[in-house]
């Protein structure tokens, strides 16, 4: 200080100059050490996060482990939850419960130094059908986004588990921090009358995810897929309509009655303005399924990090498959009931369906404003 008092009267300044110099100089060092400290405060928090990120998807809640539809096509069970977490008062689950297992162990300790508590929260979008339309795929390839947690199994909460109640629900979510969304799929909501106010009541800003295909090829999966399930099923072509005849269309039959789509969205746009719903091509989810992610992580408000890099073409399956996902590092296709050849339906009995669903996709088309061109 004293050489800089010398300095600054052989410079002949006057006592105001130096009170000058000095308070800008003491100016610039506290900005200076304002801004380091903010940055290493900063990065650190940053490091905090991605830690636990890591951590989190290391965590598959006993719930996520889907029975039939696991990703490696094997059949795991799908207990009943069995984490040892707690409830809050509030209805949130909390991670770190002292009575918790999960809570005492080294990588839970971790997060806890942090000052990081994640939460079991209800899922802020659902991807509420159509069934036999590409939903799993679609789950599967959003939650490749580390800011998508969902719940592995569908929990049928809104339509078959409803009187059980929001804390039931939440506690089969998956545990997220800030930032993160919590995701649910259920292919039936799509169809359930009691759904849509249902899901209005739990939270009005929920975003809505739904893949549609052309109903005819929806219906043969649909029916292919009960058909596995039973031995002396009758024929596609018996089912779908009255009579024996091609003339009347069964639409009492769930796989053709599912395929008007107007008449449920209709039932949805009740309690959803069209922004809060997205509508994925199931046939484009197989022909670019990073086209219609991007789509989809536009809507959700996340950073495209699902890209063509994660997906490959499996020209066995004839489906794209997954480089590697939260379940499995290696290569791999989604299970053995995803992706089944379909019997062969008499191509008649095909046109007929599809004069059928023609004036309802138009409906369809209208309603979202999206022309899916379906034959
Ligand atoms: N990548 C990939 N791999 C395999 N299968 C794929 C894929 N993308 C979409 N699909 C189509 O998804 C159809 C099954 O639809 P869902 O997952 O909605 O079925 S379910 O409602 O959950 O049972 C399934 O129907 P089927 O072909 O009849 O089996 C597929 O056509």
């Amino acid at each position: 200080m004293l050489g800089l008092s010398i300095w600054c009267t052989n410079l002949n300044l006057s006592s105001r100059s130096l009170a000058i110099v000095l308070i800008v100089t003491l100016t610039l060092v506290y900005f200076s050490y304002s801004f380091n400290a903010c940055l290493l405060a900063s990065i650190s928090r940053t490091l905090q996060q991605s830690n636990l990120r890591n951590l989190l998807s290391l965590t598959t809640p006993p719930q996520s482990q889907d029975k039939t539809i696991a990703l490696n096509g094997s059949s795991t069970s799908s207990s009943s939850s069995s984490s040892s977490s707690t409830t809050n008062i509030d209805g949130s689950d909390s991670l770190f419960s002292n009575s918790s297992s999960d809570g005492a162990s080294p990588k839970y300790q971790l997060l806890r130094q942090q000052g990081l508590r994640p939460l079991r929260n209800l899922p802020s979008t659902l991807i509420i059908g159509v069934k036999k339309s590409g939903t799993r795929a679609l789950l599967e390839f959003i939650r490749l986004h580390p800011d998508v947690r969902a719940a592995g199994s569908e929990v049928h909460f809104f339509d078959r588990h409803y009187q059980r109640g929001l804390r039931w629900y939440r506690h089969h979510m998956p545990y997220t921090i800030e930032g993160q969304i919590t995701m649910e799929k259920t292919p039936s909501y799509f169809v359930t009358k009691e759904v849509p106010q249902r899901v209005h009541h739990m939270n009005v800003s929920t975003k809505l995810l739904i893949v549609v295909r052309d109903p005819v090829t929806r219906a043969i999966s649909d029916y292919t897929q009960a058909a596995s399930k039973k031995a002396d099923m009758k024929r596609f072509e018996q089912l779908a309509f009255v009579n024996g005849s091609y003339s009347v269309v069964d639409t009492n039959w769930g796989p053709v009655k599912i395929g008007v789509y107007a008449r449920y969205l209709e039932r949805w746009l009740l309690y959803f303005p069209l922004s809060q719903l997205l509508f994925i091509s199931g046939e484009r989810l197989i022909m670019d399924p990073a086209y219609e992610i991007g789509r989809v992580q536009d809507f959700l408000g996340l950073k495209r990090v699902v890209t063509e890099k994660h997906f490959y073409f499996n020209a066995t399956k004839g489906f794209p498959c997954l480089f590697k996902s939260e379940a499995r590092s290696t290569p791999h296709c989604l299970g053995k009931t995803k992706g089944r050849n379909h019997p062969h339906i008499d191509p008649n009995a095909i046109e007929r369906l599809r004069e059928f669903y023609r004036p309802f996709n138009n409906k369809f088309y209208q309603l979202t404003g999206i022309n899916f061109a379906w034959p």
